[in-house]
């Protein structure tokens, strides 16, 4: 297993064309929050903008559209419940599933709309879906975030014998796509077809709801503006800055909030760019 190291940002992030535009930067679709779990998108957004995504919008429940606004006049906002055909084949990254809910039939109906060369990041209560409804992957680039009981419920292998990565990677083996698999905890752990990567950074600190909702917006925002990077590097990237920005508030905070790192995200990544 290969540790991360801060090289991986200066690998990833660079300098922005003058030339550039909105449009350069990507489009990503985020899809959850039931009325219950709005904040949920509010954060997958708020770190998929600061991030640096281009356009950023969130299909959701019609009663979340006033918050989110309220957090960020950035995005534009959608009814989950319409048809999300055309949203969805005219985004370069789609995640799905934080605050999801029970909406199996919004799942399904996502899995059947992307496109193989699209970016698809499952989280949260879609990767709980999946396990529960044996449903089968799309044929797009996969990006699964579980923390280790949605892993468990997805893979069957019980958190105890997750310590052990031979599972994880016998367990990754059965997916024909060979997803880069995130898999979230103390010192979370990256399956990918170039190997194993472990994150030596983050602490206890990041223990409060929402906080992976927040890492799932920045891999959105990092993969869609980072394009034609390798999605592996992407990945790792985002992961890695999520729990260093975290390691940096911890220095003179006892939790660090989800919205905390996403607000740090901008001055960040301008210490890294090159
Ligand atoms: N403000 C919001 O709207 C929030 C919405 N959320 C959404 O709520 C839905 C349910 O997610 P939950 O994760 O709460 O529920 P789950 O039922 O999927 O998983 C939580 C359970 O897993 C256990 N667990 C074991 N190892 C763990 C690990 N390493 N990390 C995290 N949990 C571990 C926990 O103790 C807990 O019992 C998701 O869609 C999620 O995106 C959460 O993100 C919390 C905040
Ligand atoms: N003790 C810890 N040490 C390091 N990171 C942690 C710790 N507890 C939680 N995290 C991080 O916080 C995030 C939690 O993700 P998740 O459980 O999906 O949160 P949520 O669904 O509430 O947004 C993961 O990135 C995980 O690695
Ligand atoms: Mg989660």
């Amino acid at each position: 297993m290969e540790k991360l190291s801060e090289q991986i940002l200066y690998q990833v992030i660079k300098n922005r064309a003058n030339d550039s535009h909105k449009g350069t930067y990507g489009r990503v679709l985020i899809i959850g929050g039931t009325k219950q779990f709005g904040g949920a998108v509010i954060m997958n957004a708020l770190a998929a903008v600061n991030s640096g995504a281009g356009l950023v919008t969130v299909a959701t429940d019609p009663i979340n559209f006033t918050a989110i606004h309220s957090h960020l006049p950035e995005t534009m906002v959608m009814d989950f419940n319409d048809d999300l055909t055309h949203a969805i084949q005219a985004s370069d990254v789609i995640l799905i599933g934080s605050g999801l809910g029970d909406r199996l039939d919004i799942v399904k109906h996502t899995f059947s709309a992307v496109f193989a060369k699209q970016i698809l990041i499952v989280d949260g209560s879609a990767l709980t879906l999946v396990a529960e409804h044996h449903l089968p992957w799309p044929k797009s680039r996969l990006i699964l975030t579980p923390h280790q009981m949605e892993w468990q419920r997805l893979s069957g292998v019980s958190v105890e014998q997750q310590s052990f990565e031979a599972f994880n990677i016998l367990a990754r083996e059965k997916f024909i796509q060979k997803p880069i698999i995130v898999l979230k905890q103390f010192h979370t752990q990256v399956y990918t077809n170039k190997g194993i990567y472990e994150l030596p950074i983050g602490g206890p600190y990041q223990a409060t709801g929402g906080m992976g909702d927040t890492l799932a917006g920045i891999i959105a925002g990092f993969a869609a503006q980072f394009l034609l990077t390798p999605l592996i590097d992407t990945t790792l990237a985002a992961v890695y800055s999520h729990s260093a920005i975290a390691d940096e508030l911890a220095h003179t905070q006892y939790v660090t909030l989800p919205t905390q790192i996403s607000a740090a995200l901008p001055r960040f990544m301008k210490r890294y760019a090159n």
